[in-house]
């Protein structure tokens, strides 16, 4: 992977729903061990669960794996009951947020203008937004994938985003958790779309934007899809939770 127009390689895990204190303490100090002593041409991040946010947070402190979270409410305070706040995350040392996955549209019903909403709530924060855009298998097969993509990445654009300030995630739903994965080919001309797309919003400032793919990201794929043009790096889901797995990903991008 060559820096393009500046864009460092971010490569994100993301936990989800999984750990107790113990495995996320584990899993923290495994990816500690193993990220000490090297120069990493890439950026780390780990989004664990709310619940391990701050533990977490405090192991990282001094390293050089940026903590991020799930999700945010695209207020900043208020009586939400069970919701996060994008300054609370911030106060707790977040650095990312991601918002708009998959999962939360299709579990939460969230649609694009609360993504919206969020990743611009996430921004007042000072918080990185990440925006996951993808299409179902359906919308693939009918062949409208770059299409129904564009169009969910330009009505969950936050307003105002800057080149460092804002990162997007493309994740076929049908490829997330399953080991199946798009053709390079594929992946290639979809961020490309979504480069083209970023371009039509933000103008110029879109080019330093980094474009991340998820989706059955493995230690066995990942040298393939993260030398694919256009592709800035990785949001890791189940292979994340193995700190050797995140690691093999993440020098990948050497
Ligand atoms: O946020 C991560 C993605 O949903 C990918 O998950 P996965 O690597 O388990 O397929």
């Amino acid at each position: 992977m060559t820096d393009r127009a500046g864009r460092r390689p971010l490569v994100a895990g993301n936990w989800k729903m999984n750990g107790l204190k113990a495995d996320g303490l584990a899993l923290t100090d495994a990816v500690l061990a193993g990220v000490r002593g090297g120069a990493w041409r890439c950026e780390l991040l780990v989004c664990p669960p709310a619940t391990l946010l701050s533990l977490v947070g405090d192991r990282l402190k001094g390293s050089p794996v940026r903590l991020g979270a799930q999700d945010c409410h695209h207020k900043p305070s208020g009586a939400h009951t069970g919701d996060l706040a994008a300054p609370m995350l911030a106060d707790i040392g977040c650095r990312f947020v991601i918002v708009g996955h998959s999962e939360r549209r299709a579990d939460h019903g969230e649609t694009d203008a609360e993504v919206k909403a969020k990743a611009e709530a996430a921004m007042a924060a000072t918080l990185i937004p990440i925006v996951c855009v993808g299409e179902t298998l359906a919308m693939r097969e009918r062949g409208d994938a770059l299409k129904v993509v564009a169009a969910q990445l330009a009505g969950s654009l936050p307003v105002g985003a800057s080149a460092d300030g804002l990162v997007v995630a493309y994740e076929p739903v049908w490829a997330i958790g399953t080991g199946r994965t798009p053709t390079t080919a594929d992946i290639g001309a979809m961020h490309q779309a979504l480069r083209a797309e970023l371009k039509r919003h933000l103008g110029a400032e879109s080019d330093r934007m980094r474009i991340l793919y998820g989706g059955s990201v493995k230690s066995s794929n990942a040298a393939e899809i993260l030398a694919i043009d256009g592709v800035d790096g990785a949001l890791v889901g189940g292979a994340s939770l193995k700190a050797e797995d995140f690691l093999t990903i993440a020098r990948a991008c050497a």
